[in-house]
């Protein structure tokens, strides 16, 4: 299902657990940053919404989403239940679109496979501006509230398994 037909933001809040005893790391790309800035409020917003403490989210700030990679591994190692990588590639003239969009899957991905803390991928590949817009508190909802729930979702999963 495309997100088109499916509003980022809409979930069954009663299958979320309580995340009130959890502590979550945002890592947060600059590059479009008021893309990013929308993804991370709607991100700390949830988590908020949910019953996580504010001392209790964790925010740095990378320059790219190239180096979510590196921030999210040393986020991992802060403690925390769950990190969450946010950041947004828009597609320019050349092919580093692609690089990057690989680059920070694959090395989230990594994470993820040899590392015990999980990392949600909270990362929009859009062709344009306005698709980012769309997805990050626009008319698609927000994908920072999809990450946040996924969040405490692989949180409460690592701390029952
Ligand atoms: N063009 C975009 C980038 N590019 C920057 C890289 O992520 C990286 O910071 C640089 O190559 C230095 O290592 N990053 C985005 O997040 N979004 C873009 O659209
Ligand atoms: C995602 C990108 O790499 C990007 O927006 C850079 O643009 P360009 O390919 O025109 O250099």
């Amino acid at each position: 299902m495309a997100t088109v037909n499916k509003n980022l933001s809409d979930y069954d809040k009663t299958t979320i657990p309580n995340a009130s005893k959890f502590r979550f790391g945002i890592v947060v790309s600059e590059w479009n940053h008021t893309i990013t800035e929308g993804l991370y409020k709607g991100a700390y917003d949830t988590l908020i919404a949910h019953g996580v403490l504010p001392n209790n989210i964790i925010r740095w700030d990378v320059p790219g989403s190239f180096e979510l990679i590196y921030g999210s591994k040393k986020m991992q190692e802060q403690m925390v239940n769950a990190v969450i990588a946010i950041g947004s590639v828009i597609q320019g003239e050349t092919k580093h679109f692609d690089f990057v969009c690989e680059a920070v899957s694959q090395g989230i991905k990594d994470l993820n496979v040899t590392r015990e803390t999980p990392v949600i991928f909270c990362v929009l590949t859009d062709n344009n501006m306005q698709q980012a817009i769309e997805r990050s508190g626009g008319k698609h909802g927000n994908k920072g509230t999809e990450a946040a729930v996924a969040a405490i979702k692989m949180a409460e999963l690592r701390k029952n398994s």
